[in-house]
């Protein structure tokens, strides 16, 4: 692992937002120059609302901005646990009202009936992310590249074609009951102009330390993206 990875230090979650809402906006700003769209891949879970919140105040095209979901656990928009209305909840109000979220969900009976619904939506949406936004949990996973996880060798595909896969999560405190999983693969996350990482409180400073130190990427899938990406923004706040 390349050590030079270097974690960027804020004095608060609210300072975090603001300077990475600055980053994010800069790099739409810059898509929407040279093309009628720009893509904002958002990450669910918690840690990116304060971000989320925090761009919808800025003044962006919003209406020209794509925002698909990083992951998805496989529950319905409106269920309990769905990124999709978490990042409709904090993304999308203010002047962010307009922005166009692409979820992953569909009413396919798995994960792995919607990977096909959902590759086409990511199509549809654009070729290039211009930023990726990305949380971590406790065990070392990120977007849903749980350790071990059945269909984890796909998600971590390079592959240029191969943008989602369904993933099933084991059992652990981090998944809670959401094992069914979709998720953009390591080829399509890397590949974004802005890779983006925030993270918060020092139990997950400890976890990404350990994942900066050399290991196997299925004990900690973050490793993949770090590998991928050297120039991954690290973002951590108490
Ligand atoms: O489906 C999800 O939960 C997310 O997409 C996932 O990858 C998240 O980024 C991490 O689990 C961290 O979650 P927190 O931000 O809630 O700690």
């Amino acid at each position: 692992m390349d050590n030079k990875i270097e974690i960027i230090s804020f004095e608060s979650r609210q300072q975090m937002a603001e300077r990475v809402a600055d980053l994010v906006e800069v790099h739409l700003s810059r898509a929407l120059l040279e093309r009628k769209t720009a893509q904002l891949a958002a990450s669910g879970g918690s840690t990116p609302a304060g971000l989320y919140k925090t761009l919808a105040e800025r003044d962006v095209a919003w209406d020209r901005v794509m925002v698909p979901l990083v992951d998805e656990r496989w529950v319905a928009p409106g269920e309990p646990g769905s990124n999709e209305t978490f990042v409709r909840k904090m993304l999308q109000q203010n002047k962010a009202q307009k922005a166009q979220i692409v979820g992953l969900w569909s009413d396919s009976a798995s994960s792995s009936d919607g990977v096909d619904v959902a590759a086409e939506k990511l199509n549809d949406a654009g070729a290039e992310l211009d930023v990726a936004i990305l949380g971590m949990g406790n065990d070392g996973h990120t977007a849903s590249w749980f350790p071990h996880a059945e269909g984890l060798e796909t998600a971590l595909s390079e592959e240029d074609g191969a943008i989602v896969a369904a993933v099933k999560a084991k059992e652990s405190e981090v998944t809670g009951s959401h094992l069914d999983r979709l998720t953009m693969t390591l080829g399509h996350v890397k590949r974004a102009r802005c890779v983006c990482l925030l993270i918060t409180g020092d139990e997950k400073k400890a976890t990404l330390q350990r994942a900066i130190e050399r290991g196997p990427i299925e004990e900690m899938p973050v490793r993949a993206i770090l590998n991928a990406r050297p120039d991954i923004w690290i973002c951590w706040a108490p």
